[in-house]
């Protein structure tokens, strides 16, 4: 699908054709800072803008902004709010909340690649209230109904 970008920041601008090509399922966001950035543990989320907007303008696309893998594992860089969920009428910056959730002290440099977006396709739904479900193999069992073997 094509989807309008908008480059905030200039020192993004060699970064298009990483934009522009289709095929990584994760975009990588970059720390869009002027200096620095230490993040010690225990420190509350710092947000961070990444330089850039996008504008789904459509209901059934959202962005998700998830950690990246390897940061997130090995260093404790994961996100405040866990994921990032941005609306597909919003068109500001995208700002990525960094938190050390580690031990050790992270630091992040100006345009470091600190999290990834990707694109998910998200069911309209329309609701109809029943006061019974069809019936269904699992019914209402839940967390570790099914046992463990
Ligand atoms: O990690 C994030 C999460 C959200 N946003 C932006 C896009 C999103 O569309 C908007 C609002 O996010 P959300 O709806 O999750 O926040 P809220 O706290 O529920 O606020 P609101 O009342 O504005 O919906 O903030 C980001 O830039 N980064």
């Amino acid at each position: 699908m094509k989807l309008d970008i908008q480059i905030l920041d200039a020192r993004l601008r060699d970064q298009l054709p990483a934009y522009a090509t289709p095929g990584s399922a994760g975009l990588d966001l970059r720390a869009c800072l002027d200096s620095t950035l230490h993040l010690q543990p225990g420190d509350a989320a710092v947000l961070v803008p990444t330089g850039i907007a996008i504008h789904l303008n459509n209901p059934e696309y959202a962005a998700l902004i998830l950690p990246r893998s390897g940061l997130g594992h090995k260093q404790g860089l994961v996100l405040g709010n866990l994921v990032g969920l941005i609306d597909s009428d919003y068109q500001g910056q995208l700002m990525v909340s960094a938190w050390n959730r580690g031990q050790q002290a992270i630091t992040i440099e100006p345009l470091d690649r600190i999290a990834q977006l990707v694109i998910v396709p998200v069911v309209q739904v329309q609701f109809n209230l029943v006061e019974q479900f069809d019936q269904s193999t699992r019914g209402t069992g839940g967390y570790g109904s099914t046992g463990s073997q």
